[in-house]
Order: C-alpha cells, then sequence, then structure tokens
C-alpha cells in the first residue's frame, strides 16, 4: 500500500499526535502532504507566513466550537521536515483537547487524509532527501537515549556527519570510476600504457587509507546502545547489596529494576556519570560442602553474570583485606585472574574502612598486591565505607574513567575525529574497503578494477540508504512512534 502510493504519486496527507499523549503543558498534532494547508484554512480560516508561530483559534468544523486556541506553525514545501507541506498545532495537552483536534481534522473530510503510520514522518523526509540512514538510525538512537554519554554517542549520526563523509567518498568513487572508464576507452584507441592509469590508482588507495583510518578509530555505538555491564562480587556480608541501595537511592537514578527470585541475581540500570550501567548484585562467592543447594544456584548465576560483565567490582570486607590471609580468599582471587585474561577491568572496593584503624597502610599493601599478582591498577582499588558513604563518590569516578574506555566514549584528551558507527554502518564500510583492495589487486585487468570500484560504491550506498534501503526499513521505522 505505502509502496503504492509513493510509485503513484497519489500522495495522501497525514497527521498524528507526534508527543505523547495524556495530559501535559502541551501536545502537538502534526499535518503533512499536498492538502496539510486545505486543513489549516478549513480550521483556522487562514494561513499564517511560513515558518512564523501565530496564535489561532481552531474551530471544529461540524461542531461549530473552538476546540483550543494554539500556536500555528506552517512549513511550505520543500522546506519542512518531510520536504512536503507541513502544520502543525501547538495545542494544550489535555486528553479532550487533542481528542476534539484529531477529530476536527478529520471532519474536514478532505480526500486521502489519513492517519499516520510509525514513523511515516521520517520515511517520508528520507525519500525527499531530507535525510539519510545514517541520520535516521542517529535519531532513533538519540530518541531512545536514556544517558547522556548514549545521546551523544550517536551526535555524528544523528546530525549528519557520518552522511556527509559517506557522501564525499561516494562521489569520489564515482570519479574514480567515470575516470578510469574514461582511460579505458582512451587507451584502447590510442594504445596508451599502464601509466595512464597510476593517479587512479593512486586516488584509489588514498580513499582506501582514509577508509581504513576511520574504521580504525570507529566508536562502536552499540556498547553504550546497550549498556555497560558491571558485576558486583565478593564475599557474603562484603557490603554488596548496601553498594547497590546506595547507588540506586542516592547518587544515580534508577532507570529500571528487574528483581530475581532471592538468591537470583538483580539487575538495576544506572546512570554512572552519564553512562548506562547494567549494575548486577550476585549472590556471594562461596564454595564448599556446607553450601546450601538453593545457594549454590545463586553461586553459578553470579559466576555466569561476572564473566559476561565489562567491569568486575570486587567487594572485599576489612576482615580479609586487613588480615595476614590474603590467601584465604584464594578462589576469589581465582576467579579475578580469569577475568583478567578476558580483558575485563576490574576495580576493587576495600570495604568497612570506619572498622580499621590505620586503614591506609593496609590499604597500600593490599594495592601493592593486587598489581603485583593480579595486574589490577593502582588506581582501581578504592578504600571506602559504604555505610558511612566515604571514598564512593572517588570510586565511581573511577569506574567512570573505566566505562570511557570500553564505550570508546569522545573526550576531549582522546578526540582523534572518530565517528560513532553502528554495526550495520561498520559492516559496510569493511565491505567497502574489501572491494577497493580487490580492486587494486586486479590492477593488471582495469575493467576488474572498475567492477570492484562499483561494488565498492554500492556498500557506501548501504551506509547512507542510497542502495538496498527497502530491506532495511522495517527494521528502522518500526523503532519509531507514531507521529515522528
Ligand atoms: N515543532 C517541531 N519541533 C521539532 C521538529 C518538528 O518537526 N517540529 N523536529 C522534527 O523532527 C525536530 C527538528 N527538525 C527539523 C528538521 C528540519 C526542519 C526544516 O524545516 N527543514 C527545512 C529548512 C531548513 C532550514 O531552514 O535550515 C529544509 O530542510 O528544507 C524542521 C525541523 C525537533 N523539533
Amino acid at each position: 500500500m505505502k509502496r503504492f502510493e509513493r510509485i503513484s504519486k497519489f500522495i495522501p496527507t497525514i497527521y498524528a499526535l507526534s508527543t505523547p499523549a495524556g495530559r501535559a503543558a502541551l501536545s502537538v498534532v502534526r499535518i503533512s502532504g499536498p492538502s496539510a494547508s486545505t486543513v489549516l484554512q478549513k480550521l483556522t480560516g487562514k494561513i499564517p507566513k511560513p515558518r512564523l508561530a501565530s496564535l489561532q483559534s481552531i474551530k471544529h468544523p461540524t461542531r461549530s466550537q473552538i476546540v483550543d486556541k494554539a500556536l500555528i506553525l506552517y512549513f511550505q514545501q520543500p522546506a519542512s521536515f518531510t520536504g512536503e507541506d507541513i502544520v502543525e498545532f501547538h495545542l494544550h495537552g489535555g486528553k479532550a483537547i487533542v481528542k476534539e483536534a484529531l477529530d476536527a481534522i478529520e471532519q474536514t473530510n478532505i480526500p486521502n487524509l489519513r492517519y499516520a503510520l510509525p514513523g511515516e514522518f521520517s520515511e517520508r523526509a528520507f525519500y525527499n532527501g531530507k535525510t539519510d540512514l545514517t541520520q535516521l538510525e542517529g535519531l532513533a538512537d538519540a530518541i531512545d537515549a536514556e544517558t547522556s554519554e548514549q545521546l551523544y554517542s550517536v551526535s555524528q549520526q544523528a546530525h549528519g556527519d557520518l552522511y556527509r563523509l559517506c557522501f564525499g567518498w561516494k562521489n569520489k568513487l564515482v570519479e574514480c570510476r567515470a575516470l578510469l572508464e574514461a582511460t579505458i576507452d582512451f587507451s584502447e584507441e590510442h594504445d596508451l600504457d599502464q601509466k595512464e592509469f597510476e593517479p587512479i590508482f593512486q586516488e584509489i588507495l588514498d580513499l582506501t587509507d582514509e577508509m581504513e583510518r576511520h574504521l580504525s578509530k570507529a566508536r562502536p555505538t552499540e556498547i553504550l546502545r546497550e549498556g555497560i555491564r558491571v558485576a558486583v562480587v565478593g564475599p557474603p556480608n562484603a557490603g554488596k547489596s548496601s553498594l547497590v541501595n546506595y547507588l540506586a537511592k542516592r547518587k544515580v537514578s534508577i532507570v529500571n529494576e528487574q528483581p530475581g527470585t532471592t538468591r537470583d541475581a538483580i539487575e538495576t540500570l544506572l546512570d554512572i556519570h552519564g553512562f548506562p550501567v547494567f549494575l548486577t548484585d550476585t549472590a556471594g562467592f562461596r564454595k564448599g560442602s556446607d553450601v546450601q543447594e538453593i545457594e549454590s544456584i545463586g553461586i553459578e548465576i553470579a559466576k555466569e553474570k561476572a564473566e559476561k560483565a565489562h567491569v568486575v567490582l570486587l567487594i572485599l570486607p576489612s576482615e580479609i583485606w586487613t588480615g595476614k590471609s590474603l590467601a584465604l580468599e584464594n578462589q576469589i582471587f581465582e576467579l579475578v585472574k580469569n577475568y583478567k585474561a578476558k580483558n575485563q577491568q576490574v576495580h576493587v572496593l576495600l570495604n568497612k574502612t570506619d572498622l580499621v584503624q590505620g586503614a591506609s597502610g593496609a590499604a597500600t599493601m593490599v594495592r601493592k598486591y593486587l598489581h603485583q599478582a593480579l595486574d589490577i591498577p593502582i588506581s582501581h582499588v578504592h578504600e571506602v565505607s559504604i555505610k558511612n558513604e566515604i571514598g564512593l563518590e572517588q570510586a565511581l569516578a573511577a569506574l567512570a574513567s573505566s566505562f570511557r574506555i570500553i564505550s570508546h566514549v569522545q573526550t576531549e584528551n582522546n578526540d582523534d575525529g572518530g565517528y560513532g558507527w553502528n554495526r550495520r554502518q561498520r559492516e559496510a564500510l569493511k565491505e567497502c574497503i574489501k572491494h577497493l583492495k580487490m580492486s587494486l589487486n586486479y590492477a593488471s585487468d582495469v575493467v576488474i578494477t572498475a567492477e570492484e570500484l562499483k561494488l565498492a560504491t554500492d556498500e557506501v550506498g548501504r551506509i547512507t540508504g542510497a542502495v538496498n534501503v527497502e530491506s532495511l526499513f522495517d527494521i528502522i521505522f518500526s523503532r519509531f512512534c507514531v507521529g515522528k
């Protein structure tokens, strides 16, 4: 149906509530399409100057009552979000107001006017060349973002930097191919030698280098989209639950909580220094014949969660880290060793400093031990009293530094000009580079070079949606709400 509409130029005018339903300060109803201004004329009696806000009464066409006195915006095509005529009603956000405004639009009885499908405004923006696939993906991720780092990681996509980069590459590739084919034709007629092709090969080589540079500094966006997994581990009564409670109640906002059964791991999604963090509070690691079966199930879950975590946060109570018997907790250190092998970041909280005389001396010893035996950086070992809320802010700041490394977040210190790329985009870029290398591999046969250049161009087209976009549409637009 939608396809048919596009092809036949039978373009319906669509409308939708673009803000969440329910009581609010404001609600925005958007209309896009060839009849948008006719709807406006029927409901307010006038068409204001484009892009200039004006306060007008919206009259219901059959009841002849005023639905709302609202701010009206009119965008004349093509200078609008969709590239079509757009009318926006910035209404008071009442349930009945919105319902009646939508009803008023419907009751104008203008032909080819219907409620919009999810993502349909964005789809029109795409087909009218107002946006590309990377900007749509970036926008979808930006709208889904719940923390600041999630948001900024997709900025370059949402704001068109990635699109402009790819657009430039596409133009260069097309130029190379045109030049190559012209040179092939010319050389056949004039019997020229290979030398004529050298500048073109050089251009392809330079472009390949540039793409490889971008790929190597690409910041994968899916780590932040999915969240950083932190497993809180340690022996029973080390203070694991207290830490989770502290985080949840004071310094970080809980976005979501999924409690399991008593002995299951509890996962909490937190915002720590702008990073979305899945904190898993695991049952205490304890092994031995006296362990109840139910508890050992908890231990299994704990291990599993810890193995999948990006960061392991080991909490040790003072009994352990001040004692002479560090070896006592052998199995915990064994576990940490395993993690280290898997390239996990480990942070250690030396808890219950409030119970320890001369804590910093003991802590220094432990730091040394952890550093020498397990290669845990000195800066990853923190003295804290969770109960008295001491040292936790510094520990969180240190954790955030690890999050920054794990998620390749851009900071003032490491701004290498790298962009946020999602997996789909990176895969296409890799394929493109592969074809460019092939094109140079077959340098002896310039016809194959031209073919590989074409395939490389298609891959760049896949990134921006110029090629093979249909197969991705359902995935992309289903992520948008109605009205977007
Ligand atoms: N009220 C309102 N706020 C909104 C939107 C909207 O549609 N309506 N947006 C919707 O997502 C976002 C803004 N995005 C927009 C993108 C392009 C154009 C636009 O008019 N583009 C024209 C002119 C560009 C210009 O003047 O610089 C164009 O591309 O030709 C408008 C909004 C967020 N805020």
